[in-house]
């Protein structure tokens, strides 16, 4: 099957979004529910809080919130790490037993809370290679900081960070790496040039939007920038193909609606697009748009757990999707004074969850 039929449905075992902003305080309460809501049962963190986390304290502490507040106590939260300064090569054979699974790089300045991120990679040299040793994954927002003097700006911005990529590849072989949100047919072919220890996550919306649907659409601003219609193309294709170095970490990053309708001269909106309340029927139904619905437990689930070394377990919740003639997304969600607005709210999915089995 590669276009689906009304009334077909799909599977899936414990769903996996490997890339997730969750925030803290009451926007953390109104968003972390929507993992479960939309279909998933393991939420890998983003660390990028004010302040952001760099302690396994932090790290500890944060996920017992997220616990509390997800309305499911069938989710697991992966929790990381925000490289800086902050973090010390004798501590991360702690990591893993305090569950924190992967180290997120930021370079300062390029996206939502980089303000303490990085300028360098070879300071963490010792760093990278204890994450070597106890199989802690570093996690890559591929993009270097705009610079008008090199010609550098939101749209070659991926592409001038991939020799990064595999320098750091090459560097470590045994490091687990992750580029991020990949948005180009570069970062694409740059990540199959890798070898097996180099993966990529892709999100929903970079499967939808181009250039022309956030020029002029804040709700469609992100980090990194949708691209062109052939990279749309190249991301499209390399889950068609079935590789299984690409799999899905949505990127979905709630923000209090003002923050992304509102822009100053001085300061732009928000980057980010909401996706988790539907994210496995969107990612459902942009799948069998083009042709790749057969891929949805690979890209959903198996890929990203294959990664990672966290199968499923076989007691493990499983969620079934139907195709059905068109559900509207929701407008916005509101509480205790936060509205976040979900990726095409009043828009129609022809996908819906069906049926969960926990
Ligand atoms: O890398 C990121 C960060 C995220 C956020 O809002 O935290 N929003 C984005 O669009 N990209």
């Amino acid at each position: 099957m590669s276009t689906a039929n009304y009334g077909d449905m799909i599977e899936v075992t414990a769903p996996a979004d490997f890339h997730v902003h969750l925030r803290d305080g009451e926007l953390s309460k109104l968003v972390t529910p929507h993992v479960h809501k939309g279909g998933f049962y393991l939420a890998y963190v983003m660390p990028n809080l004010v302040p952001p986390i760099t302690t396994t304290e932090m790290a500890v502490e944060y996920k017992k919130r997220l616990k509390d507040y997800s309305g499911s106590s069938k989710v697991e939260f992966l929790m990381t790490l925000y490289l800086s300064d902050a973090l010390h090569p004798s501590d991360v054979k702690n990591w893993k037993a305090a569950g924190i699974v992967g180290v997120k790089s930021y370079p300062r300045g390029v996206t939502t809370n980089s303000d303490e991120g990085i300028e360098s990679y070879d300071k963490y040299d010792e760093l990278f290679k204890a994450m070597e040793v106890h199989g802690i994954v570093l996690n890559l927002h591929g993009e270097i900081p705009s610079d008008h003097s090199k010609n550098i700006c939101v749209l070659n911005a991926e592409e001038r960070f991939l020799p990064i990529l595999s320098n750091l590849a090459n560097k470590y072989p045994k490091l687990r790496i992750v580029l991020e949100h990949a948005t180009t047919a570069a970062a694409v072919n740059a990540v199959k040039a890798c070898g097996d220890n180099v993966a990529c996550t892709i999100t929903a919306h970079h499967l939808a939007l181009t250039v022309d649907d956030w020029a002029g659409q804040s709700f469609h601003f992100c980090k990194p920038v949708a691209k062109f219609p052939d990279d749309r193309r190249a991301l499209q294709e390399a889950i068609k193909s079935g590789n299984k170095k690409f799999f899905l970490g949505s990127d979905s990053a709630p923000h209090p609606s003002l923050s992304k309708s509102t822009a100053t001269a001085t300061s732009g909106c928000a980057a980010g697009v909401y996706t988790s309340p539907i994210l496995l029927p969107l990612v459902a139904h942009l799948l069998d748009s083009f042709g790749a619905i057969d891929r949805l437990a690979d890209f959903t689930s198996n890929f990203g757990r294959g990664f990672y070394q966290i199968p499923a377990n076989s007691d493990a919740p499983k969620v079934s999707v139907e195709k059905v003639q068109g559900v509207s997304v929701q407008a916005e969600y509101s509480s205790e004074g936060k509205t976040v607005v979900p990726f095409w709210a009043n828009r129609q999915i022809e996908w819906q969850i069906v049926n969960v089995k926990e």
